[in-house]
């Protein structure tokens, strides 16, 4: 179980004053749920995900795991406690081959088998990109959607995935969906945090979470707070211009087959 309690982030502003990022958060994620936050762009989804990760330190509050305090754990620790981060802009590893990087997310040489199955989870075709090197040969969706593959094989007690479906195709965003329907099936125990703008994850969720201003500001089931979504959107607008639907998928690449 995670647990937030009064989490406060602030950065310095242009002002000389502090600007607050995360403002009095509490929040507790069970475990065996599948939690989705949501909410307009700058409402902190991304640096809550950091400060629970340890990128980033909060300036008060805590934060628990399983009941241990984590708050001022090292990045590599808080993996080591089971907790796996999906960047929204993954990083790449030039000279690493992917098979590399997935026996390294997984913490053994996986066989041929399992690599295949990590890499179709997520769209990709296992004899196409297995000896790729993770660098800027790769396109972004395509390293969005390794950087997955790796939290897939890592298999952590808490995944947290930024924006997954930033980036990909249809045809592949489909096959993530998939992927994280069958998580959310599967009931081991584990948990499941995505940050997604998606109507399609959204509705997956045992949770939503609508983060607005650094604050939680609903949280629900789908059927309870998805009809509120759009009003919530629109709300938030304070120039007086109304925010749109949220786009569709962007078609960047085309689609990958196997
Ligand atoms: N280190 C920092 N210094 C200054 N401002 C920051 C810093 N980190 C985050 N912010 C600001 O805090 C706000 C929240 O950023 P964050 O990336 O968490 O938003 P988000 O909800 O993930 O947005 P999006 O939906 O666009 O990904 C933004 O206005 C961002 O510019």
């Amino acid at each position: 179980m995670l647990e937030l309690k009064n989490l406060v982030f602030e950065v310095p502003a242009d002002d000389g004053g502090t600007k607050r990022i995360i403002d009095d958060l509490s929040l507790t994620i069970p475990d065996d749920r599948f939690t989705v936050i949501t909410g307009p762009n700058g409402g902190g989804k991304s640096t809550l995900a950091k400060l629970i990760m340890g990128i980033e330190e909060p300036t008060s509050g805590a934060i628990l795991f399983d009941g241990t305090d984590i708050t001022g754990m090292a990045i590599t620790d808080r993996a080591k406690l089971g907790i796996g981060y999906g960047f929204q802009q993954p990083a790449r590893f030039r000279g690493m081959k992917v098979k590399k990087l997935l026996d390294i997310a997984a913490g053994k040489k996986l066989p041929m088998l399992a690599c295949n199955e990590y890499l179709s989870k997520v769209g990709l075709c296992s004899a196409s990109y297995l000896t790729r090197e993770v660098d800027k040969s790769l396109s972004g969706g395509e390293v969005k959607r390794i950087e997955i593959a790796t939290i897939l094989a890592r298999d952590p007690k808490l995944a947290i995935y930024d924006e997954p479906e930033a980036g990909i195709d249809l045809w592949s965003f489909d096959r993530l969906t998939e992927t994280f329907r069958d998580i959310h099936e599967a009931r081991d125990g584990r948990s499941i945090v995505i940050i997604s703008h998606q109507e399609r994850i959204i509705s997956l969720a045992d949770e939503i979470v609508l983060l607005q201003a650094g604050s939680v500001a609903a949280t629900g089931s789908p059927a309870e707070l998805m009809p509120q979504l759009g009003f919530a959107a629109r709300s938030l607008d304070d120039h007086g211009c109304p925010l749109s639907v949220p786009t569709e998928l962007h078609l960047t690449e085309i689609p990958t087959t196997c």
